[in-house]
C-alpha cells in the first residue's frame, strides 16, 4: 500500500483510494470509509478536525470512561501510546499520554481534546471509522484517508449504551509503533467493555436511587398517587394508576418527563388535565453521587370530570374566532368561561402566543352582558411619572362601573410597581365593582405571589406543543383567514412537519407562518419544502429577532446545500465549529431537513 502520496486535490484522494481498493488486503470496512470520505469532499492533503470549547465531560459515558482511563494511564507509563475517549460525534472528550515526542505529533495533527475527529471531516480514521461503522477498527498507517494521519496506527471501539444499545461514544488507542496491531485492539476492546460495565453500573445505581426514592414516597404514611421518572424508567403505584386514566394519564406523564428533564425544578406545580380535573404535582428531585436520577412525583387529583365548554371552540368558529379542540385547550376555554360568568377574579398563566388575550376577547363576546373590555398593557418603563400614570389607568378603569379590566403582562411589573399595584387592588373600594383579568407567563410568577393571590381564579393556557390535534384545525383557519379564496390546503407531510414543530411563539408564530404561505402568489396545496426553516428545528427557545435571522441564515444554507454542514459554514464565513455550536443552540438537525 502507497506509503506517501502528493497531492492534496480530491484526484489525489480518488488515485490513492483506486489503488487502495486494488490492494487485496484493503477490507471492505476501510473501503466503505474511503468512499464516504470522497463523497464528504474531504481533504486528503491537509487535516480540517473542528474544534468545540468546553466539550460536555458531564455526560454518562465521560464520567464512567475517565476514572477508567486515568487508571490505565498510570499503567501504560512512558509508553508512546496516547488513549483516547470520544462522544458519538468524534468529540475528543479526554487524551491521555505521557510521551512529549507524541504529544507534539498528536497535537500537530488536531488528535487533542475538543476536536471533532468525524470521518465527515477527516476521513478515515480510527475514531471517525468506529462510530461511522459501528465496529472495532483497526487503521493502520496509509489506510487513513488524509496523509498527515499516515504515521498514526488507531485501535477504536465504539461504546454502547448496556441496555439501549444506542452509540455513546468511542474509546481509542493510538501509537506510531507498528506490529502490535492484536494487542492494541485486545486492549482497547477490553477497556471498551470496562467502560460500558461502568455505565450500566452507575445507571443502575442511578436507577436503584430513583426506586429507593420511589419506595420511600411510596411507603409514607398517607402516599396517595406517586409518580417517578427518568429518561429511562416510569414507575407508579397502583394509586395512581387507577386515579388517573386514558388521556389525563397521558397528559400526566407528559408533563412529568418535561418537569422531569429541567434538573432544577423543585417545587409544586399544577397542571390541567384533559378531564378538567387538575393534578397537583408535588415535585422531589431523586440525586445521587452529584448526578440527577430523575423525579419523584406525589401527586393529588382535584376536582370531577367536567363537561364540555358552553363557548363552542370546535375547528374554527368565525364569529367567535377561537379555534381547538384539545382537551388542554377547552379545558382552559372552559375555567375561564366559568370564571367569567361567576364574576371572579382570574388570573391566565401561559407562555406569550398561546392564545390568551384572545381567549379573553372570546369569553367577553359570548357573556360579557353589556360590560366593557378595557385592556392595559405593562408600562414601558417604570419612572416615577410612569408608575403614576399607569396606576393612575388602572384604578380609574376599576372604579369604572360595569368594566373588565384585562391586565397583560403583569410579570413584567418590577417588585416595588407590583407592590403599589397589589395594595391599589387590595384596597376595599365601594366604588370598584368591576373584573380583573391578570395575564402572566409560567414560572415567572409563584404562586405565593401576593398579586396571584387576589384572583379568586386561576388558570393555565397550555403552550401550542401540548394541544395535540389543534394544529390542524388552526392551520386550516389561518388559511382561510389569509386566503379566503381557499383554494389552498396543507399535504400530509407538511401538515406532519408543521405538527412536529415545538412552536416557541406559540399559536402567534403559526400564524406568521400561515400567513407567509397564504401570500405566496403561487396558490395550491402546501407542501413541506415551501415550509421556511423554523419549522425545521428541535428547540422550543424563544429566539431574540437577530437570533431567529441567523437561524433562519443557517437553515437555509443548510437546505441549498443539501444538509453539508462544512459547504454552509463556507458559504456563511464561519467556521465549522461555530457552526456546529449554533446548529445545537437553535435545534437544528440537519438529516430533518430534506
Ligand atoms: N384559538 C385561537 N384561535 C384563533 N386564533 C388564535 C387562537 N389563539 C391565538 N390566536 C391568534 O394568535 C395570536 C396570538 O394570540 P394572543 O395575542 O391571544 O396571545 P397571548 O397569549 O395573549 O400572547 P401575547 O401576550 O404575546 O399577545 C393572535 O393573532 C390570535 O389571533
Amino acid at each position: 500500500m502507497p506509503r506517501r502520496r502528493p497531492g492534496s486535490s480530491l484526484t489525489a484522494a480518488r488515485e490513492l483510494y483506486l489503488e487502495v481498493t486494488k490492494d487485496p488486503s484493503a477490507r471492505p470496512l476501510v473501503v466503505a470509509s474511503w468512499q464516504r470520505s470522497i463523497e464528504y469532499e474531504v481533504k486528503s492533503g491537509c487535516i480540517n478536525a473542528p474544534y468545540l470549547e468546553n466539550p460536555n465531560l458531564d455526560s454518562p459515558l465521560a464520567r464512567a470512561a475517565l476514572p477508567i482511563v486515568n487508571r490505565l494511564h498510570e499503567q501504560l507509563a512512558d509508553d508512546p501510546v496516547s488513549t483516547m475517549i470520544t462522544d458519538r460525534d468524534g468529540v475528543v472528550l479526554s487524551r491521555k499520554l505521557s510521551h512529549e515526542g507524541l504529544t507534539t505529533r498528536l497535537n500537530r495533527v488536531q488528535l487533542a481534546p475538543g476536536h471533532v475527529f468525524a470521518e465527515r471531516y477527516v476521513g478515515t480514521n480510527g475514531i471517525g471509522t468506529a462510530l461511522a461503522s459501528g465496529r472495532p477498527v483497526m487503521i493502520a498507517g496509509s489506510q487513513h484517508y488524509v496523509e498527515e494521519l499516515r504515521d498514526f496506527h488507531c485501535a477504536a471501539v465504539p461504546i454502547l449504551h448496556p441496555v439501549r444499545r444506542t452509540l455513546l461514544g468511542a474509546f481509542n488507542l493510538t501509537t506510531v509503533r507498528q506490529g502490535s496491531a492484536g494487542m492494541l485492539m485486545a486492549l482497547a476492546r477490553s477497556v471498551a467493555g470496562q467502560i460500558e460495565g461502568e455505565i450500566a453500573a452507575i445507571s443502575s445505581r442511578r436507577e436503584r436511587a430513583l426506586f429507593q426514592d420511589y419506595m420511600d414516597a411510596c411507603s409514607s404514611v398517607r402516599p396517595g398517587p406517586v409518580l417517578a421518572l427518568n429518561r429511562e424508567v416510569v414507575m407508579m403505584n397502583e394509586q395512581l394508576r387507577s386515579a388517573v386514566t386514558g388521556p389525563d394519564h397521558y397528559a400526566l406523564l407528559d408533563h412529568a418527563r418535561e418537569i422531569a428533564a429541567d434538573a432544577r425544578f423543585e417545587g409544586t406545580r399544577s397542571i390541567a388535565l384533559p378531564s378538567g380535573r387538575v393534578a397537583e404535582l408535588r415535585v422531589g428531585r431523586s440525586r445521587r453521587e452529584g448526578s440527577d436520577a430523575g423525579a419523584v412525583f406525589r401527586v393529588r387529583v382535584i376536582g370531577r370530570p367536567q363537561p364540555g365548554p358552553v363557548l363552542a371552540a370546535g375547528p374554527g368558529r368565525p364569529g367567535v374566532r377561537l379555534v381547538g379542540s384539545s382537551p388542554q385547550w377547552l379545558r382552559a376555554v372552559a375555567e375561564t368561561e366559568a370564571a367569567f360568568a361567576a364574576g371572579s377574579w382570574l388570573h391566565l398563566v401561559g407562555e406569550a402566543g398561546t392564545g390568551r388575550r384572545t381567549l379573553v376577547h372570546a369569553v367577553h363576546g359570548a357573556h360579557s352582558a353589556g360590560r366593557r373590555l378595557e385592556t392595559v398593557e405593562a408600562p414601558p418603563s417604570e419612572t416615577p411619572n410612569a408608575t403614576e400614570h399607569w396606576l393612575r389607568e388602572v384604578r380609574e378603569l376599576r372604579a369604572r362601573p360595569s368594566t373588565v379590566v384585562l391586565l397583560r403582562d403583569v410579570h413584567l411589573l418590577g417588585d416595588r410597581l407590583r407592590r403599589h399595584l397589589t395594595r391599589l387592588l387590595a384596597r376595599p373600594d365601594g366604588t370598584a365593582t368591576g373584573q380583573l383579568i391578570m395575564t402572566s407567563q409560567p414560572s415567572m410568577v409563584t404562586t405565593d405571589d401576593e398579586l396571584h393571590s387576589l384572583c379568586g381564579a386561576s388558570v393555565e393556557v397550555p403552550p401550542l406543543r401540548h394541544r395535540y390535534g389543534d394544529i390542524e384545525h388552526l392551520v386550516r383557519f389561518f388559511l382561510l383567514k389569509y386566503r379566503p379564496s381557499g383554494e389552498s390546503g396543507c399535504s400530509p407531510d407538511a401538515l406532519a412537519m408543521l405538527e412536529r414543530c415545538p412552536w416557541p411563539e406559540n399559536v402567534r408564530q403559526l400564524e406568521s407562518v400561515i400567513r407567509g404561505l397564504a401570500r405566496r402568489p403561487i396558490g395550491g396545496i402546501i407542501r413541506v419544502d415551501d415550509l421556511p426553516p423554523e419549522c425545521r428545528v428541535s428547540s422550543h427557545k424563544v429566539l431574540t429577532a437577530i437570533e431567529a435571522l441567523e437561524r433562519d441564515a443557517i437553515l437555509r444554507g443548510l437546505m441549498d446545500r443539501n444538509s453539508n454542514v462544512q459547504r454552509t459554514a463556507q458559504d456563511l464565513g464561519i467556521s465549522r465549529a461555530t457552526m456546529y455550536r449554533k446548529m445545537r443552540r437553535y435545534g437544528i438537525v440537519p438529516s430533518s431537513l430534506t
